[in-house]
């Protein structure tokens, strides 16, 4: 292109300068991302292969039509299963692939909700039968829990399963149109079968919510079957975003479902009409949840890194202001605000990826434990799930809007990547359950263990645990100790909630810096991260730690001082840090974010693709701009 100067080539990195300041060995960090060689391989390779095949561009999202989206979703669904056959991938790599693939799609709860489901309450007779025809594609699942009336509170759920033993069957009916199913992907247009949540009723009596599983669609031609009213729920936040995912409405008007499509792990109904509870807790109904809220945690830390990505490039890109002497401007992630804003997510980034790490392992811990009926752990596997859920999902949605903002004017254009990612991730914050209520869930857990909580601070923690446990310890006794009802505290309770969740994180990420890490310089990175996500906290919530006495303002003076210093330390390794994550260009999606920081050219052109440029005069000059121009317009009285 003309007048393109050497700095705008295309094939130079324009972050070379940046990389090569890098005190760490990055490709050793991109095993610690990735969580081991085998994971980073696998990673490595699907997300290439992905980003190398044109049927899954993504770029054209933002300029299709719902129908268009939807129907290009089923496209590329269907064309990702045709590569996880074709190249025979394992379940790992097809799972990798369907993470690249990067589009919320029926997928997402065909493997991610529905087949769990299964897995965790059906019986093995269920799991036999049902497993084989989902793992192979043959049935399409959805979680059919939620309706119009009611979403948080489980068990004021209406839909109805009557069970009838005259014919050995159950009746699924909608009683209301409050009990119409309601927000279920993949239901809307897609799913053939539903785990669906209704009140077990057998012989007149009420046994509380169970899962079902029910056809909803033809094997033959897809239409709905009798007594099945079901259709897509109309479009939602932001325009390409999440409405790739057909989430669904779904009435039933008594539909009938043999006895053994009663997921029947937890309790059973016999063909007499026993209802049978087995010596399990009624909230292993609620598994899928749990399970789900886990991986949930470890979404998290890919979109805040994604997002993190984007803005530490681009803030290593972008110079404003500075010039000395007719020299280069001052690039704007050398200036102390966008340091104090940008580091602490790229440290929670990692705090995230290394609690998403301990969580699946209890979450596999407690299902262990589970298969050998041993419940001692499931309360705070429960609390654990729901608060850490709450926590990362807060923090990644308003991290993700503050790299939006840290990108200035070009982070809110949709080629910055940033916007979609911010529409697709926020509703994070509600499905798998409302972020509140979740920390309410954990409240009334510690409320419960309020009392041990002293035990577990004269044991040896590092000082900074102990800060972070003294302050939850704190804000519980100040809370516990008034004789008011848990509804009166909650707000204040749900404040002990997300310091004991921030706790958690913080002792975690000690406890993986204990461990044995390979690399040139890669445990001090991490450290210098896990010091910044600690102390950011302690800055942030510094009314808590004076409160608890457990550090003086002094303290919170120097604390602040090691932060700027901290920042100081990240500043030459920021680049290297995010390069760790290994994301291509076509994952992130991003033209602030591309790894040669090659932005204005590609900005630039990238303009002149949108549809409005096809023509250099608008359509609707003509009718509308000529007249005014020309005061053809009667003018309207004054
Ligand atoms: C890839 C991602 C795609 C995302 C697609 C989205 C899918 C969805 O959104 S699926 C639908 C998600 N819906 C929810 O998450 C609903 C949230 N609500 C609930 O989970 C429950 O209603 C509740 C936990 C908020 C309340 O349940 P309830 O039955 O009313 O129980 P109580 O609060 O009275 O607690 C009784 C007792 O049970 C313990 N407990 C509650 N839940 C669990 C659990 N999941 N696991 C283990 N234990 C649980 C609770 O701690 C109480 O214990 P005690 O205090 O000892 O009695
Ligand atoms: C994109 C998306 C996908 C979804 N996919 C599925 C799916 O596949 N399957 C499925 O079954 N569901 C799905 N859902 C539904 C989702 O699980 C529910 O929306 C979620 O659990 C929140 O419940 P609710 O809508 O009833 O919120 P509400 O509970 O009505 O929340 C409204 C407000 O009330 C507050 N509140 C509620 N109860 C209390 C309380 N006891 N104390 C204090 N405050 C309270 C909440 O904090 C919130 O501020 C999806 C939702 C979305 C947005």
């Amino acid at each position: 292109m003309e007048g393109v100067g050497e700095e705008e080539m295309e094939g130079v990195d324009h972050l070379a300068h940046e990389r090569n300041k890098s005190e760490f060995d990055v490709d050793a960090m991109k095993i610690v991302w990735a969580g081991s060689p085998h994971a980073f391989d696998v990673s490595d390779r699907i997300s290439k292969l992905v980003a190398s095949d044109p049927g899954f561009r993504k770029d054209n999202r933002s300029t299709l039509s719902r129908k268009e989206l939807f129907k290009n979703t089923l496209r590329k669904a269907a064309y990702a299963w045709k590569t996880i056959v074709d190249l025979r991938l394992s379940e790992e790599e097809a799972a990798k692939l369907r993470f690249y693939v990067d589009e919320p799609a029926f997928t997402d709860l065909h493997w991610g909700m529905f087949i769990p489901a299964i897995k965790g309450q059906g019986t093995e007779e269920q799991q036999q039968k049902w497993l084989p025809l989902a793992y192979k594609m043959q049935i399409i699942g959805c979680y059919a829990q939620t309706e119009l009336g009611h979403g948080s509170n489980v068990q004021g759920l209406e839909t109805t399963a009557t069970f009838d033993s005259q014919t050995d069957e159950f009746i699924i009916h909608s009683p209301t149109l409050t009990s119409s199913k309601w927000w279920p992907g993949g239901l809307g247009k897609v799913a053939t079968h539903a785990i669906a949540y209704a009140r077990l009723i057998v012989g007149g009596r009420e046994h509380g919510v169970h899962g079902f599983i029910v056809q909803l669609r033809s094997l033959e031609d897809h239409s709905p079957l009798l007594g099945i009213t079901v259709g897509d729920i109309g479009m939602k936040f932001g325009n390409g975003a999440y409405n790739t995912m057909d989430n669904g409405v779904l009435q039933f008007d008594h539909v009938r479902i043999p006895r053994n499509q009663m997921l029947m792990r937890v309790s059973q109904v016999t063909c007499e009409g026993k209802y049978k509870q087995s010596d399990v807790p009624r909230q292993l109904v609620y598994g899928t949840m749990v399970y789900v809220r886990q991986t949930i945690v470890a979404d998290a830390s890919c979109a805040l890194s994604r997002a993190v990505c984007i803005a530490t490039r681009y803030s290593a890109v972008r110079r404003q202001f500075g010039s000395q002497n007719g020299g280069p401007e001052t690039q704007v992630i050398d200036y102390k605000t966008q340091q104090s804003r940008l580091f602490p997510l790229l440290a929670s980034a990692y705090a995230f990826r290394f609690i998403g790490e301990w969580l699946k392992w209890l979450y596999a811990d407690v299902t262990q434990r589970l298969q050998a009926n041993d419940f001692s752990t499931l309360p705070e596997a429960h609390a654990c799930t729901a608060g850490l859920k709450s926590l990362t999902t807060t923090a990644t949605a308003d991290g993700i809007e503050e790299c939006r903002k840290l990108c200035g004017g070009h982070g809110y254009l949709c080629s910055s990547g940033l916007p979609e990612l911010f529409a697709v991730y926020v509703p994070a914050c509600t499905y798998e359950g409302d972020n509140t209520v979740l920390l309410l869930q954990v409240a009334r857990f510690l409320m419960k263990t309020v009392s041990q909580l002293g035990s577990r601070l004269s044991s040896k923690k590092p000082v900074g645990t102990i800060a972070y446990m003294t302050r939850v310890e704190h804000l519980m006794q100040c809370r516990c100790g008034v004789q008011r009802g848990f509804a009166e505290l909650s707000a204040d309770l749900v404040e002990a909630a997300v310091a004991h969740c921030q706790l958690i994180v913080v002792s975690k990420f000690i406890e993986k810096l204990q461990q044995e890490i390979p690399g040139k310089g890669v445990k001090q990175q991490l450290e210098v991260l896990c010091n910044i996500y600690a102390l950011f906290l302690l800055h942030k919530h510094q009314g808590d730690f004076l409160s608890t006495g457990c550090i003086t303002p002094k303290h919170a003076a120097l604390a602040n001082d090691e932060l700027r210093s901290l920042y100081s330390q990240v500043r030459p390794n920021a680049i290297a840090l995010v390069d760790a994550f290994n994301y291509t260009d076509h994952y992130l999606g991003s033209i602030l974010g591309c790894y040669d920081g090659n932005v204005y050219p590609k900005l630039y052109e990238a303009a002149w693709k949108d549809p409005l440029n096809e023509s250099v005069v608008p359509d609707g000059y003509h009718l509308y701009i000529r007249p005014l121009l020309k005061q053809e317009i009667r003018t309207a009285r004054l």
